[in-house]
């Protein structure tokens, strides 16, 4: 990495621009995992339903909410996986309890994700 893009004290359209290229590098890293892309095939297919359905403003804010949280969420779920990997590839409790409690974020906002859909959704079918 280039020195000057190394400095944090640096504000630059150039170090802007470095971090948004850094940050598209991660989202394509992600979207290359297998359980990213059910989240994205899901969004996918829970949009279809929403224009089919004609959602109001607000539950569409609430919707992309949702599906986005869910896609970052993942993505963080990801890089902490990545991390542990990095740190150990023996067997470690701590390893596994590190990548447990990030699974367990993952599915405890999916919950919360059917939920809300079938709040939003239910009453329009
Ligand atoms: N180094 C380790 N030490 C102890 N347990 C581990 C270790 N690595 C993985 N595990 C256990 O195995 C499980 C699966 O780990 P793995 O790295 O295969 O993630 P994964 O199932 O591929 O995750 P995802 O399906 O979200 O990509 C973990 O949740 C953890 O319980």
């Amino acid at each position: 990495m280039r020195s000057d893009l190394k400095d944090k004290r640096t504000y630059s359209a150039r170090r802007l621009t470095a971090s948004f290229r850094f940050a598209g590098n991660g989202l394509k890293m992600a979207f290359r995992e297998p359980n990213m892309r059910i989240h994205l095939a899901a969004g996918a297919i829970v949009s279809a339903a929403g224009f089919i359905l004609s959602l109001s403003r607000m539950e569409w804010c609430i919707l992309i909410l949702v599906i986005a949280g869910m896609l970052a969420l993942e993505t963080v779920n990801t890089a902490i996986e990545k991390t542990v990997d990095l740190v150990t590839e023996e067997y470690k409790p701590l390893a596994g309890m590190a990548k447990d409690l990030a699974a367990g974020a993952v599915l405890l906002f999916a919950c919360a994700a059917v939920i809300i859909g079938m709040i939003i959704f239910i009453p329009k079918l």
